[in-house]
């Protein structure tokens, strides 16, 4: 919970902010090429759409074989049964993050966790809330007549109330997610370029300093590095900055 001292509210932050490779690239053979080349200093990877669509489940054995931890970005967004199926037949892959979307609602989420407690002891579940590739216009052309960071709040207290253990954000969100959360809630933050970095897609963004001064528990980044000529040095980068 936030602490106050002499009328000032403060929010106590995680202890480090760690960084997690988004691995979009076509297959497994490009995905360990780029593994190598940016060596072992690099503890999470995250696998999503592309590469998981292509290569399947196979692909977290041969990943998780290098030491690297691996956050399943599937943002599982079905009917109850559907996603906690889905999330069974991942039983006893090597997961640590694994994503569904908030706006699954409530008996949707909480039907994931169940599942994931069962068949992926040790992972923890997080609820995606509002993309970052989102901001006030895009949600307004869905139908929510909110601000973002409202829309954020809304979904993370149902998320969690539905037995999520963590909430992906963008790096805005940070701050009003921490006061309302306190130091303990894992808060993964995509949406990070470094200054001067092409923004892509992205809408709601910071830089790997600002996120992690501003309490990201893990930061997010793909194109960046993925497309940096040494990719290994642009993970060095972004780990001084974020003090590692
Ligand atoms: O709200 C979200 C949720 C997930 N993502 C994923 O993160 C990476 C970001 O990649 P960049 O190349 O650094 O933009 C990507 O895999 C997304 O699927 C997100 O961006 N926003």
């Amino acid at each position: 919970m936030p602490e106050s001292g002499e009328g000032v509210s403060f929010c106590r932050m995680p202890k480090s902010t760690e960084l997690i490779l988004a691995l979009d690239v076509p297959d497994k053979a490009a995905a360990i090429a780029m593994l190598d080349r940016i060596g072992p200093d690099l503890k999470w990877v995250k696998i999503g759409l592309q590469l998981f669509v292509k290569e399947g489940p196979a692909l977290l054995d041969a990943v998780a074989a290098r030491g690297q931890s691996i956050f399943l970005d599937l943002k599982l967004h079905d009917i109850p049964n559907t996603v906690a199926s889905a999330i069974r037949s991942l039983a006893g892959k090597p997961v640590g993050l694994l994503t569904i979307h908030a706006g699954g609602g409530r008996e949707m989420v909480a039907a994931a966790a169940e599942a994931a407690q069962e068949a992926l002891p040790g992972a923890t579940v997080l609820a995606v809330t509002v993309l970052t590739s989102m901001n006030r216009a895009t949600l307004a052309d869905i139908g929510v007549d909110s601000e973002t960071d409202e829309q954020v709040l809304r979904l993370a207290r149902l998320a969690l109330d539905g037995g999520a253990g963590g909430l992906v954000c963008s790096p805005q969100e940070l701050r009003t997610l921490r006061n309302e959360l306190g130091p303990d809630a894992v808060l993964v933050t995509p949406g990070i370029r470094p200054a001067g970095a092409d923004l892509n897609d992205q809408q709601r963004v910071m830089t790997p300093a600002d996120a992690a001064e501003q309490g990201s528990s893990y930061i997010v980044v793909g194109r960046p590095i993925l497309k940096a000529e040494d990719p290994a040095a642009a993970v060095k980068a972004i780990q001084t900055e974020l003090g590692a």
